[in-house]
């Protein structure tokens, strides 16, 4: 009997010990899955890495073999006249991501180049790859009356730009311009009064250093094919004293990183404007002779007789784009 029990007590300790042993072996087989596991997973993470590297490479090494290319525009400088348009085009070009077109196109307001077709409209585009912004200025397209239906019919989501400046001295501007045009070629000058107001002071809205100056009458025309939020109002004499304030609005409104600095630009007191500085190291860049000369005198009378008749437009103006200016 007690031979039998020795017996039992052997048996279950050999069994006690064979289910450790299977124990012990699940437990190693579970610790050799997780690591397995882990390298997995760890392997995944790398394969992921690689790969995306792998696809940047792509991107970059097809952009520098991307031929370079004329586009139609992304943006448009529309105006307005005599307000600034040059400075902005040149300030906004500091961009790395920005590529201007060089001269005034004048595609959507002139009969002429507008029935050379789109084809040429490209060709006098910049080269660019794809992610930059080609962009031009024109200022006769504001106060064109075809060129807001053009510029729909090429591209209805395409952004548009309005620099303003206040209208009184634009139109000053305007007729200083008209002044040394005259002068160069030994035309006759007409005093300012004459050629702006009628005998009794009333206000020539078809004289055109006046009619450019009617902003809410040209506004109203692109209204109609465009929304506001695709207009972006610049304030042209703010950005005559700080230009990068609203450069910073640009670059917002075309989704660009703000990139443009302030050591690329100085003002210049010579001139009383900023230059600006491509980061290239070409020499800083200031606007010739024909912008930001001194304005011809047109007495104080007219002056006061513009602002008078201007503040109607002014009224109608601010309250289409939702913005005063202190006119
Ligand atoms: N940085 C800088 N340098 C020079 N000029 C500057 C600058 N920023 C704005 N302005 C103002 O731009 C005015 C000329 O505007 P535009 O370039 O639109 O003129 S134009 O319509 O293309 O002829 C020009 O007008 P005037 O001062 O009447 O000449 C300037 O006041």
């Amino acid at each position: 009997m007690k031979h039998k029990m020795n017996e039992n007590v052997a048996a279950s300790a050999v069994s006690r010990k064979y289910l450790f042993l299977g124990a012990f072996g699940v437990f190693l087989l579970l610790v050799i899955f997780l690591v397995d596991l882990d390298q997995l997973r760890i392997n995944a993470v790398q394969n992921l890495q690689i790969d995306a590297l792998a696809k940047e490479y792509r991107r970059l090494a097809s952009l520098l073999e991307e031929k370079k290319t004329r586009r139609l525009p992304h943006c448009i400088i529309i105006g307005a006249r005599k307000c600034g348009t040059r400075a902005l085009l040149d300030a906004i070009a500091l961009h790395p991501l920005v590529k201007p077109a060089r001269y005034e196109v004048h595609y959507f307001d002139s009969n002429e180049t507008y029935t050379r077709g789109y084809d040429w409209y490209t060709a006098q585009m910049p080269l660019t790859v794809s992610g930059e912004i080609t962009i031009e200025k024109t200022p006769g397209y504001f106060t064109s009356s075809m060129a807001p239906e053009r510029i729909y019919h090429m591209n209805e989501s395409i952004k548009l730009i309005l620099i303003v400046r206040n209208p009184v001295v634009r139109t000053i501007s305007d007729f200083t311009q008209v002044h040394y045009t005259k002068q160069a070629k030994n035309k006759t000058q007409l005093p300012f009064a004459s050629v702006a107001f009628s005998k009794s002071g009333l206000l020539l809205e078809n004289y055109k250093p006046v009619r450019n100056s009617l902003y809410s009458k040209h506004l109203l025309r692109w209204l109609k094919y465009f929304p506001l939020d695709q207009i972006l109002i610049v304030d042209g004499d703010h950005f005559i004293s700080e230009p990068l304030a609203e450069l910073r609005r640009v670059e917002r409104f075309l989704h660009l990183e703000p990139e443009i600095h302030s050591s690329q630009m100085y003002f210049n007191r010579t001139k009383g404007f900023f230059c600006f500085r491509h980061a290239d190291g070409k020499p800083p860049k200031c606007l010739g002779e024909t912008k930001g000369r001194s304005h011809v005198e047109i007495g104080e009378a007219a002056e006061n007789n513009l602002r008078r008749q201007f503040a109607p437009y002014n009224e109608k103006f601010f309250s289409l784009i939702g913005h005063r200016f202190d006119w």
